[in-house]
């Protein structure tokens, strides 16, 4: 099956061996330049029903790690925006750097964010699974969420408490930004980024590259455990997609 990774030989820049879409129309993550986005009254702001998520599991799949959630109704969904209809949360995952540094996988005029939290919801009401929906272009919306180190607190466990006050947004259509990059998703990435402690950005959380959830990762020489750290892909081509804004 296919091998894929963040390191030299299996990296953003090898995916497309494997992955020929990594080269399309629609790819993600993407460079956001404010100036260079239009401005689109017409977009609804976005509604949260995240009350009543129940959160199922948290794994690490090697390639980030990820808290599931059970999606068998529309109990805990997004609505409003760029969407036409309810899309359901499905999990969230969480892409960093290394050392707090460089970790978001979308860009604000070159500016890089310390981690970036993806909330990847599917449209339940033209699609029956996920992995179907995971292949049409209008089968996801993922909400992008910058991170910057500082502290503030972490109360509680509502995807709400991991949302920052603003919900201006930026929206554009784009794809999975880790293979097999369907070209299924429409980004809504808020504008303002959430606090969250040094400790927790700084250091990367403990996770191994392969699969296993340790209790602490150790630094093994030559092979064995890596800690799971720079797994972004860079921007990619806009390729003459338009950047909308909702707000002025
Ligand atoms: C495409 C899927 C695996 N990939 C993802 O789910 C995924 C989600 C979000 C992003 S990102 N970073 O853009 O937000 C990237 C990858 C495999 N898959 C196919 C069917 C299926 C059913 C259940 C679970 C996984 C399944
Ligand atoms: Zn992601």
């Amino acid at each position: 099956c296919h091998q894929w990774g963040y390191g030299e030989e299996d990296g953003p820049s090898a995916w497309h061996n494997d992955y020929p879409i990594a080269q399309g129309n629609r790819q993600s993550p993407i460079d956001i330049v404010p100036t260079e986005t239009v401005y689109d009254a017409s977009l609804a702001p976005i509604m949260l029903s995240y009350d009543l998520c129940t959160s199922v599991n948290i794994s690490n799949n090697g390639h980030s790690v990820v808290v599931e959630f059970d999606d068998v109704d529309d109990r805990t969904a997004i609505r409003g925006g760029p969407l036409e209809n309810a899309y359901r949360l499905k999990q969230f995952h969480f892409h960093w750097g290394g050392k707090g540094c460089h970790g978001s996988e979308h860009t604000v005029s070159g500016k890089t964010y310390a981690s970036e939290l993806h909330l990847v919801h599917w449209n339940s009401a033209k699609y029956k699974t996920f992995g179907e929906a995971a292949a049409a272009p209008d089968g996801l919306a993922v909400l992008g969420v910058f991170l910057e180190g500082s502290t503030a607190d972490f109360r509680g466990f509502s995807p709400k408490c991991l949302l920052p006050n603003s919900l201006n947004y930026w929206t554009y259509p784009g794809s999975l930004t880790t293979p097999p990059l369907h070209e299924s998703v429409t980004w809504i990435v808020l504008k303002e980024p959430i606090l969250v402690s040094e400790k927790q950005v700084g250091k990367p959380p403990a996770v191994a590259t392969d699969g296993e959830v340790p209790n602490a990762v150790v630094q093994r020489r030559g092979g064995g455990q890596k800690r799971m750290e720079n797994n972004f892909r860079p921007p990619q081509p806009l390729k003459g997609r338009k950047v909308r804004a909702s707000f002025n």
